[in-house]
């Protein structure tokens, strides 16, 4: 029988709630496949642990993780405590880039049991590949002068490697999808990066000749996603565009709580990371009225990654059934804790067994 062993960093605010929560659903999930276990080892590293240790995980931390299969990770930031450039690249963003986890998987789609925010839409199941090592998230820059002679200089770094290695990965998952891929860009005001992306995206699509694909910039993409997100299947779009255009498509589905998100090591050589697309929301935090299923379809998320999408699937009908039967937390407009949800969600997957 197999047994995963997870590394589970729960986090910042709200991650300390809905990690426990999803951990409750896949464990519920082993007993019911039955032919495989888990072995989580909890590791307390986040803002908290920075006031205490000067940093956000040990000097060993990555060394640690690499003995895991897999992370699963809840949020990382409390900007009342540390600045969120501090807290977010000493632990999330030092991970994703010392992991290669080159690619940052987020679906959106309608939900059985759930109003969208958008009046009457019709059925949208779309994934947003998002390049999720460089790009416009770099440390590349700096400053000089102060007051009002201050200059900032910020770069964006666009590779070879890591642009079509994104690209690729995006239409690798049509093929088993709806054969459509969507470029998100901005040649239009961007003049170096974006086009080199457009250049590597035309490369790539006549590797793959039996897929669709369309250009559209991202301004226009934003507007689409609220007006017509049926549309889209694959998306695959830069680090920055990726992270604004999936907190759009957590919203379209009816809450941001609720969109899951993996980190993957495409090669296989490192752990992969599991985390929802949300942040800690300190604004309700410790109230035990987050959103778990952000978290828990993530849990989903690794099920499918480790090739258990029989009892993967079954979680997502279950959390289809609880909002169904309208247990929901404050941010869909119901008065359900955490625990209740959670609760919830592990009984309608037994129900179905
Ligand atoms: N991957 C990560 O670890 C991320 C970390 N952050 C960090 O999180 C902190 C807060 O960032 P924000 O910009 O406020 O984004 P956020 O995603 O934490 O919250 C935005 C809004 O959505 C709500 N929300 C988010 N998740 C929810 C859930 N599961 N259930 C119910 N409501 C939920 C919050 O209450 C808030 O009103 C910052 O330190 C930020 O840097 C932000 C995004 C991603
Ligand atoms: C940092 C952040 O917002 C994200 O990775 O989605
Ligand atoms: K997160
Ligand atoms: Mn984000």
């Amino acid at each position: 029988m197999n047994k995963y062993e997870i590394a589970l960093i729960p986090g910042d605010g709200i991650g300390k709630e809905v990690v426990p929560a999803a951990v409750k659903v896949l464990e519920a999930a082993a007993e019911i496949d039955g032919g495989f276990s888990w072995s989580f080892t909890e590791f307390p590293w986040s803002c908290e642990y920075y006031l205490k240790h000067g940093v956000m995980m040990p000097e060993d931390g990555l060394e640690t993780l690499k003995n895991f299969q897999h992370i699963f990770l809840g949020a990382v930031g409390m900007p009342s405590l540390v600045p969120d450039h501090v807290s977010l690249w000493g632990l999330l963003i030092k991970i994703r880039r010392s992991f290669e986890q080159a690619v940052n998987i987020r679906p959106a789609k309608l939900l059985r049991g759930l109003e969208s925010p958008l009046r009457d839409p019709k059925p949208f199941d779309l994934i947003v590949v998002r390049e999720n090592s460089e790009g416009e998230y770099s440390e590349i820059g700096g400053s000089i002068h102060k007051g009002m002679d201050e200059v900032v200089i910020q770069n964006n770094v666009f590779t070879r490697k890591g642009t079509e290695r994104a690209i690729r990965y995006g239409f690798e998952l049509a093929k088993s999808r709806r054969k459509h891929v969507t470029s998100a860009t901005k040649s239009n005001g961007i003049v170096y990066s974006m086009p080199f992306w457009d250049r590597v995206f035309n490369e790539v699509k006549t590797d793959y000749p039996d897929i669709e694909t369309t250009s559209t910039h991202i301004d226009a993409l934003a507007a689409y996603f609220v007006m017509k997100p049926h549309l889209f299947d694959v998306i695959v779009s830069s680090n920055l565009f990726g992270d604004i255009l999936t907190d759009l498509g957590g919203a379209i589905m009816g809450s941001i709580g609720i969109a899951p998100a993996a980190n993957i090591n495409v090669e296989g050589k490192y752990p992969s990371m599991f985390e929802p697309v949300h942040g800690s929301a300190p604004d309700i935090a410790g109230k035990g009225i987050a959103n778990p299923i952000g978290q828990i379809w993530t849990g989903k998320m690794l099920l499918d990654h480790l090739g258990h999408q029989e009892v993967g699937n079954l979680i997502l009908e279950a959390i289809e059934d609880t909002l169904e039967a309208g247990i929901k937390t404050p941010d869909l407009k119901g008065n359900a804790t955490t625990e209740e949800v959670t609760s919830a969600i592990i009984a309608n997957m037994k129900k179905r067994v």
